[in-house]
C-alpha cells in the first residue's frame, strides 16, 4: 500500500458516485479508498444537505443551548445513557481520561414512528426528546437525521466496493441503524483558571460508529493526527461535510480502514469566552451487526487484532469507557 502523507484533507465529490459514470464511480472509491487507508478522513461536497436546513439546525440549537441549565437539566437522561436529549457540561470524557471535555450536546436518534412495528429493532431505542420551549427543533434535526443518513449510505456503498464487498453489504445492517445526530456546543469559558488545567473541548479521540459524517463548524478547532504524530488542522468549506472512518470500521477491516484521532483544541485564551457549535452525525449499524474482522482484511502480514463482538457489544464497552454508562 502506498504511504500518503496528507497536508490536507483530501475533498471529494459524491455526485461522482452517485450520477452514474462508471469512470466517475471508480475513481471516486479509489480516491476515497486512498484516503481511508491512510488520513482516514475526507470532505465531500453534493451530500444532499442544503446550506439552508445547516442554518436552521444551527439556530434552533443556539437557542437550545442559551437556554438555562435548569431547563436544560429536564431533557437530561442518565437512565438511558444520555443516548437521547440533553449532556451536560463536563460529563463526557474521551476514553482514558477523567477530567470532562468543555462541551455540553443534545442527542437526536431514531425516529420511531419511522420503524415499522414488524422490526424487532423498534424496542432497543429509547424515544426522541424534545424541548418544549423550542417546538421547531423536531422537524429541522429529524430532516437533517434522515438526510445525512441517506448521503451515508451512499459512502458506505463506495467503501463496501473499496473493500470488495458487494455494493449493498452494509444497506441491511445499517438499516434503522442506532445512528445518533449530536448538536454540540463548547461553551464560553469566562476565566480559564475555573476549569482544569487539562480540560479541552474535545480529547483526543476515535469515533466509535461506522462512520462520522460532520457540518461544517461555526469556529476553527477540529484537528486530525496524522500518521507522522503531526496534527492537521482540518477546515471544511461551507459546502463540505467532513466524511471519518469510526472504530467499528476500524475492526471490521482490521485497521485496514483507519479510524484517525481527532480533537478540538482550546481556542487561544482571549476567546475562551467565545462558543464553538458543531454537527457530528454518528452513523452507527444495528446491534446485531457483527463487527468480525473480515477475512480477506486477515492475512499473514496483518494478523487478526481485534476479539470478536457485535456492534450492540462494543458500543456498551465504549459507553462505560467514555463514562455515560454503568
Ligand atoms: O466538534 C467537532 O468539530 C468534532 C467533534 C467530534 O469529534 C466528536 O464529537 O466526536
Ligand atoms: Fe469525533
Amino acid at each position: 500500500m502506498t504511504e500518503i502523507l496528507y497536508d490536507e484533507v483530501p475533498s471529494l465529490d459524491l455526485a461522482d458516485f452517485t450520477s452514474g459514470d462508471s469512470e466517475k464511480k471508480a475513481a471516486f472509491v479509489k480516491k476515497l479508498g486512498d484516503a481511508y487507508q491512510n488520513i482516514g478522513f475526507v470532505a465531500i461536497k453534493n451530500h444532499g444537505l442544503s446550506k439552508e436546513l445547516q442554518d436552521k439546525l444551527y439556530a434552533v440549537i443556539k437557542k437550545f443551548f442559551s437556554l438555562p441549565d435548569e431547563i436544560k437539566t429536564k431533557y437530561e437522561k442518565p437512565e438511558i445513557g444520555f443516548q437521547r436529549g440533553y449532556t451536560g457540561k463536563g460529563k463526557e470524557h474521551a476514553k482514558g481520561r477523567n477530567t470532562g471535555d468543555l462541551k455540553e450536546f443534545y442527542h437526536v436518534g431514531q425516529e420511531l414512528s419511522d420503524i415499522p412495528d414488524s422490526d424487532p429493532i423498534k424496542s432497543e431505542y429509547p424515544a426522541n426528546i424534545w424541548p418544549e420551549e423550542i417546538p421547531e427543533f423536531e422537524e429541522i434535526a429529524l430532516e437533517i437525521y434522515r438526510t445525512l443518513e441517506n448521503a451515508g449510505k451512499n459512502m458506505l456503498k463506495a467503501i463496501a466496493i473499496h473493500l470488495g464487498l458487494e455494493e449493498e453489504y452494509f444497506e441491511s445492517r445499517v438499516a434503522f441503524g442506532n445512528s445518533i445526530l449530536r448538536q454540540i456546543h463548547y461553551f464560553p469559558i469566562e476565566n480559564p483558571d475555573d476549569v482544569p488545567a487539562d480540560a479541552v473541548r474535545a480529547a483526543e479521540h476515535g469515533d466509535i460508529n461506522l462512520i462520522t459524517l460532520l457540518m461544517g463548524a461555526s469556529a476553527d478547532g477540529l484537528q486530525v493526527l496524522r500518521r507522522d504524530g503531526k496534527w492537521i488542522p482540518i477546515t471544511a468549506l461551507p459546502d463540505q461535510l467532513v466524511v471519518n472512518v469510526g472504530d467499528m470500521l476500524e475492526r471490521l477491516t482490521n485497521k485496514k480502514l483507519k479510524s484517525t484521532i481527532h480533537r478540538v483544541v482550546n481556542p487561544p485564551r482571549e476567546l475562551m469566552n467565545t462558543s464553538r457549535y458543531s454537527i457530528p452525525f454518528f452513523m452507527h449499524p444495528r446491534s446485531e451487526m457483527d463487527l468480525t474482522c473480515l477475512e480477506s482484511c486477515i492475512d499473514t502480514e496483518n494478523p487478526k487484532q481485534f476479539e470478536d463482538a457485535t456492534a450492540g457489544e462494543f458500543l456498551d464497552e465504549r459507553l462505560r469507557e467514555l463514562g455515560l454508562k454503568k
